[in-house]
């Protein structure tokens, strides 16, 4: 599933977001709002993520910085989706860093005043947008690295999860982890495949079921994250990862799609977003049952 998810990601918008392409094309996105800077850079921000591109490399730095905690709001992830499809779109952008501008946090997760007391209609287009956010970073064609500055609970975890690569601030007193159990929710399936797919089916297990956080040094020993550098060499580090990455052949590879790299698949439109939203697992789904769920890998 999730290998469909995500070869579905980068040609698939929904609802919301696709309006608000729409939208920004004819001037009403105010939140993105581009200013040229020095040296082939150009940087655009939104209220909560500055996007900084350097075109001479090819690498965009997206920064959250949405205090206090840069936690996924709507509005949070609806910024966060169209500041990545736009750089998708961009040509000359073939490799994002995510990082955070906040100190010691890369990102709380969802935000949880989305989640109480809430209609069903704003759940739904929540958890749509929550989708959004993983399609778009999972399935992106570009090479996508987390610089995890800071703690990274929960759906903070997926977006780092959902990157090629992960270089972590080596600050014992930060923890990454899905520990959705450990506050009474389950886990859906898609982020439970993302830590799969990095750290395999035993310690996915064990971390789902027992909802571990991990401090950074045992978050390397497990293969949550790559690499642990000193927090103020966090940045460099993946920029210097990132050149590294760029520089493995595959935009000329034959039959490739110039804007994919040799790591990543052929992402040709095939099939159009699946609606998680109506998922037996989902937040939204009248079955949704967190206690029943399992979280088995
Ligand atoms: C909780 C679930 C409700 C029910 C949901 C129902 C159905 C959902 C179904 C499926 C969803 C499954 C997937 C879930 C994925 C998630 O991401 S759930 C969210 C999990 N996130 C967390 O558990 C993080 C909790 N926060 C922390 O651990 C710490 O705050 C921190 C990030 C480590 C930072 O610690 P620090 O000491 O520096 O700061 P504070 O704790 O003092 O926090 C400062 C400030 O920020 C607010 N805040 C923290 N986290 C969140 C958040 N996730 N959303 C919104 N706001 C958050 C905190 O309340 C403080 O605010 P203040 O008191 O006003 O200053």
């Amino acid at each position: 599933m999730a290998t469909l998810l995500k070869h579905s990601a980068k040609y698939a918008l929904s609802g919301r977001l696709a309006r608000l392409c729409v939208h920004s094309r004819h001037g009403g996105l105010q939140c993105l709002q581009p200013c040229l800077l020095p040296h082939q850079r150009s940087a655009s921000t939104g209220s909560k993520i500055l996007v900084e591109m350097d075109n001479s490399t090819g690498i965009a730095v997206l920064t959250m910085k949405s205090p206090p905690v840069n936690s996924l709001s709507l509005d949070f992830l609806t910024e966060f989706s169209i500041s990545l499809e736009k750089l998708e779109l961009d040509r000359g952008c073939r490799g994002v860093i995510l990082t955070s501008a906040l100190p010691k946090i890369f990102s709380a997760g969802l935000d949880i005043m989305e989640m109480c007391g809430k209609s069903p209609e704003h759940c739904g287009e929540f958890w749509k947008a929550v989708q959004e956010m993983w399609l778009r970073l999972y399935g992106s064609s570009m090479i996508t690295i987390a610089a995890i500055n800071g703690s990274s609970p929960a759906g903070g975890c997926l977006m780092a999860l959902a990157c090629d690569y992960r270089i972590m601030a080596e600050n014992p007193k930060y923890s990454i982890g899905l520990n959705e159990t450990q506050l009474g929710i389950v886990a859906p399936f898609w982020f439970k495949d993302t830590l799969v797919n990095t750290v395999g089916n035993r310690v996915a297990e064990l971390s789902l079921q027992l909802g571990l956080l991990y401090s950074a040094p045992d978050a390397l020993r497990t293969g949550l994250v790559d690499l642990l550098v000193p927090e103020d060499k966090v940045l460099s580090t993946a920029s210097q990862t990132m050149t590294q990455w760029l520089a493995i052949p595959g935009e000329n590879a034959i039959g490739s799609n110039p804007r994919v790299s040799s790591s990543k698949v052929d992402l040709t439109p095939k099939v159009h977003m699946v609606d998680l939203s109506h998922s037996s697992e989902s937040m939204c789904s009248l079955n949704w049952i967190p206690w029943t769920c399992s979280n088995r890998a």
